[in-house]
């Protein structure tokens, strides 16, 4: 490898360009040298807009490039595996964006590829929700604050979904996105954080409206992701979990989990891209909320991560391979839960 790392970019979208590009730009000795979107033209405005030398017509071509150290995926799901897979193949690291892949069983080949290569840096994009407050709240379960963990509540219900007449989202298009449901696996990534894994899931799935405009085509076209998912869990130790995740919800209760424990609650909302936590005991007439001094707070740190771990400097641990398939064989258990109306016991056997 040269002395910098020289970054391609395979689907430079929105996140990449908000995200990704300004971090990596803004590390010493990184490099971002390719680009490859959906077409020519698309590649060459980003490559345009940030300075990128050269631009790539299909991402195979990146993969293949001898002047490439490291991927950054940042397509929907419908092409982590297999991007991922040749790019391990090909000697490079990758960071891929979230969710990990459309389905458990792309999941556990993207965790083969990297077991197969394990010089080389494999890191998912993490679930944002709880990267500032997660360190604070870890400590405070350190010092047993809930008690025995007894029930959780997982709210990811909003309107992003509630306008019909908008055109289909990749969010609801199954070739693209898989079996992820709304935010179920990105919440469900945070809760993982603090509490012990899932056993058992009984879900249920509702579609209201099964079709949405394809403006380019001017037609309809079927929608293959419900807009509402209500999930009965239980978790590892008789832990109690409700799900209630919603895209048609107007003036739903937006992002939250809840912690019930035999001594305390902790409950997390996220709001706008702030984090409120608030705690309670039993001899608190409220809760109240949590003041995180500044030094406690954690923060998106993902490209210096990426960085970090091809520099050999630290391993990932937001997110590994490893974590990514335990949280898409939770969104599998739900899916094949609410398909079969009957409960769904986890680990899955395949
Ligand atoms: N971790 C986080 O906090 C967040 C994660 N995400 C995740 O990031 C992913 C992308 O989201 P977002 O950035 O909003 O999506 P966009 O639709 O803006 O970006 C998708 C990109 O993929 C490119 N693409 C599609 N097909 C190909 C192909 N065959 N070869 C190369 N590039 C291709 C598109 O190219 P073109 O530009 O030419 O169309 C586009 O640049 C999703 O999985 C989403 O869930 C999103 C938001 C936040
Ligand atoms: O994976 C993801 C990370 O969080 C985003 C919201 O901030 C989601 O939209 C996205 O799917």
């Amino acid at each position: 490898m040269s002395e910098s790392i020289r970054i391609g970019l395979i689907g430079a979208g929105e996140n990449t360009r908000v995200r990704h590009i300004p971090g990596l730009q803004a590390i010493d000795g990184v490099e971002i040298s390719a680009v490859a979107n959906s077409t020519v033209e698309s590649s060459q405005r980003v490559a345009d807009e940030f300075g990128i030398p050269q631009t790539f017509e299909t991402w195979q071509e990146l993969v293949a490039s001898p002047e490439i150290d490291a991927v950054v995926i940042g397509t929907w799901p419908n092409l982590h595996c297999e991007v991922t897979c040749a790019a391990l193949e090909a000697g490079k690291h990758v960071l891929t964006e979230a969710r990990m892949a459309r389905n458990l069983d792309e999941a556990k080949q993207m965790l083969e590829a990297s077991k197969a290569h394990p010089e080389l840096v494999a890191q998912i994009v993490p679930s944002p929700f709880g990267l500032e407050c997660g360190p604070a709240i870890t400590s405070l379960l350190k010092t047993h604050f809930l008690g025995d963990l007894r029930e959780v509540i997982v709210l990811g219900a909003n309107d992003q979904f509630w306008d019909y007449s908008k055109p289909l989202h990749p969010r609801q298009d199954a070739e693209l996105s898989g079996k992820n449901t709304l935010a179920l696996g990105i919440l469900h990534e945070s809760l993982m954080r603090w509490a012990p894994e899932p056993v058992q899931v009984f879900a249920q799935a509702e579609l209201f409206e099964p079709t949405r405009p394809l403006p380019e085509e001017n037609c309809f076209v079927e929608v293959g992701v419900p807009d509402s998912l209500q999930v009965v869990a239980e978790l590892k130790g008789g832990v109690r979990c409700m799900y209630h995740l919603s895209g048609v919800t107007l003036f739903g209760p937006g992002l939250q989990i809840h912690l019930y424990g035999s001594r305390g609650t902790i409950k997390v909302e996220f709001v706008d891209g702030q984090e409120k936590v608030s705690c309670g005991r039993a001899d608190d007439k409220e809760l109240q909320l949590m003041e995180i001094p500044e030094e406690e707070k954690g923060s998106w740190n993902v490209e210096q991560d990426f960085v970090d771990a091809i520099r050999g400097n630290k391993k990932v641990s937001l997110t590994d391979f490893k974590t990514g398939v335990k949280y898409m064989e939770f969104v599998e258990a739900v899916s094949r839960s609410a398909e079969a109306n009957a409960p769904v016991t986890l680990p899955l056997e395949s």
